[in-house]
């Protein structure tokens, strides 16, 4: 009885706030059960219960009965509210708000979110740390995710995105090994120096994004306070068949801001939410972070005279020679309201997109097409598509039938191309893969012919240019202060000699001062650079092209 009295006031100031914020809710998929006032206690079928604290039992002290529906219910729904965590982007946070066109693309796209001033898309946004669990820090040295789903006209274009602009690898079958050297390892169940730096020296085109990681941007001020990048290489297309290579980036109005290696320690120790709570206190302080969007395009032709290959995800692209131009905002401006079924289960992949904007041939986004819906349906099931936060705002209207938790079955619409409630099909031209393109162009990087290869890049004296540039004249000297005693800390861990000297070769490859720094503050031997071959030995992407193009 005491527990009623006491926390009925409680209960019911919650219940009218998330009664009258969902009326508001200009989220379309937020859903609020049971919370008005006057909400009588349930079991999963809706019979009212009298009491949630008792259990049938054969009187006062005797065995329990299995009739007690609810007591099954409530414990056999409680053995299963975990699903499986992401496995990798375990830990994360995340909002709703939206996008807002600015600025008319239609000299380059015909997609309809770009092509229109004002247009609006509601957005829902997950940041997250990458390799920890969902209980770790979220002030983890660590790239974030920055995932983004906008609900258009045309169906759901997710924006898969990091905080950095370049990554680990370019060749997609590293992933699995890079990823396990980042988390625990088999025996100690430990995280692991020693293992994390074998793998990273062995494959140096790494050295880019492990200049950022271990700069002051590998320990971001919270979730909102960084720019988000596409990374990868897209195709922006035309009705015509034209189109352009293009990088998105998001950059925070109110700048990047970071922590340095001490605090973030700390923050992670004191408050290993820290990222969560200060995006829901800012949105709910209506403070709304916001970023502005750009982007850098590129045509065919110059991609082909581009010094790096367009489609290596560890190369910038110079913002003098692409400039950047604006698109648009993204604003977040609403809560969630239930972390679980708004956050948790929001289902973010690359392949999700919309006419127009396409992915480029590069080899790990290729994967990621494949790779985020599998493991969507592994960890919410084949219909996660239907879950209010995933689904379209627009109708779905295919094939696709039953499967378990099948919400949204389609009605009575037959289940294969009929004449007696036939689809409309829009023959787009220049939308979605494999539509006719009559742009020579087009054809040009669209129609690859070749044999079939087990491709692997090579690492070459051009892979170490840009992190030279981000060290030598990018970065001051606290940067650089701060990218030595960062590394130096982590290193200094590990145990194999042998290990130790490659890590410092492959530092020496960026920089013979940058390594010597870390080896002094380590206690180990100067190392030499890395045995690499020469820039001029790098297959061009004019020659990959044509290698295996033929018009
Ligand atoms: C071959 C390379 C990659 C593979 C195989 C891969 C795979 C995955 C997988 C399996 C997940 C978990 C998804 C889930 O359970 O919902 C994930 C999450 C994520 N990945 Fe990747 N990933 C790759 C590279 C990248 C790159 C290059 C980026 C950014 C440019 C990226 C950004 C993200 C983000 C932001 C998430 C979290 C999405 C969310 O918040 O739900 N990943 N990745």
């Amino acid at each position: 009885m005491y527990r009623f009295v006491a926390s009925r006031p409680l209960f019911r100031s919650l219940s009218f706030f998330l009664h009258v914020f969902s009326r508001h809710s200009k989220m379309p998929s937020a859903q609020v059960f049971n919370t008005k006032d006057e909400a009588v206690y349930t079991t999963s079928n809706g019979a009212p219960v009298g009491e949630p604290y008792a259990a049938q039992r054969i009187g006062t002290a005797g065995p329990l009965l299995l009739q007690d529906f609810h007591h099954i219910d409530l414990l056999a729904h409680f053995d299963r509210e975990r699903i499986p965590e992401r496995v990798v982007h375990a830990k994360g946070a995340g909002a709703h708000g939206y996008f807002e066109s600015t600025h008319d693309l239609s000299d380059i796209t015909s997609c309809k979110l770009f092509t229109s001033v004002g247009k609006k898309a509601r957005a829902t946004v997950r940041f997250s740390t990458v390799g920890g669990e969902s209980g770790s820090a979220d002030t983890a040295r660590d790239p974030r995710g920055f995932a983004i789903k906008l609900r258009t006209e045309e169906g759901n274009l997710d924006w898969v995105f990091n905080n950095t602009p370049v990554f680990f690898i370019r060749d997609p079958a590293k992933f699995p090994h890079f990823i396990h050297t980042q988390k625990r390892d088999p025996q100690t169940h430990l995280k692991d120096a020693d293992m994390f730096w074998d793998y990273l020296s062995q494959n140096p085109e790494s050295a880019h994004q492990i200049l950022i990681l271990f700069s002051d941007r590998g320990t971001p001020d919270g979730y909102h306070n960084m720019h988000g990048y596409s990374g990868h290489t897209y195709k922006l297309v035309k009705d015509d068949g034209s189109w352009v290579y293009t990088q998105i980036h998001l950059i925070a109005d109110g700048g990047f801001k970071t922590f340095d290696d001490a605090t973030a320690g700390k923050l992670a120790g004191e408050n290993p939410d820290y990222g969560i709570q200060s995006l829901f206190e800012t949105i709910e302080a209506r403070k709304y972070p916001s970023w502005t969007v750009y982007i850098q395009t590129m045509t065919p032709e110059q991609a082909e005279n581009f010094r790096y290959n367009v489609l290596d995800l560890t190369k910038v692209w110079s913002h003098k020679d692409y400039p950047m131009r604006p698109v648009g905002k993204l604003v977040l401006d609403e809560n969630v309201q239930n972390y679980f079924a708004e956050i948790e289960q929001a289902a973010f992949s690359p392949s999700h997109t919309i006419p127009y904007l396409e992915p480029s041939a590069d080899p790990i986004l290729q994967s990621r097409l494949f790779s985020y819906p599998d493991t969507h349906r592994h960890r919410l099931g084949v219909n996660y598509s239907q879950i209010p936060v995933n689904a379209p705002i627009v109708p779905v209207a295919n094939f696709q039938r039953d499967g378990l938790m099948a919400i949204n079955n389609q009605g009575s619409r037959p289940g294969y191309q009929s004449t007696i409630a036939p689809l409309t099909y829009l023959r787009y031209k220049g939308a979605m893969n494999g539509s006719p393109r009559d742009h020579e162009r087009a054809a040009k990087h669209e129609i690859w012919i070749g044999g079939a290869f087990w491709d692997l890049s090579e690492v070459t004296e051009l892979d170490f240019e840009q992190p030279r540039a981000l060290f030598q004249d990018v970065m001051n000297d606290t940067d650089r202060d701060h990218l030595v005693s960062n590394i130096a800390g982590h290193l200094g861990n590990v145990k194999s000699p042998v290990i130790k000297a490659r890590t410092l070769s492959y530092f020496a490859s960026v920089d013979q001062s940058l390594s010597d720094r870390i080896a002094k503050a380590i206690g180990a031997p100067s190392a030499k650079p890395l045995q690499v071959k020469p820039a001029s030995e790098a297959i061009s992407f004019r020659a990959h092209v044509n290698k295996t193009v033929k018009l």
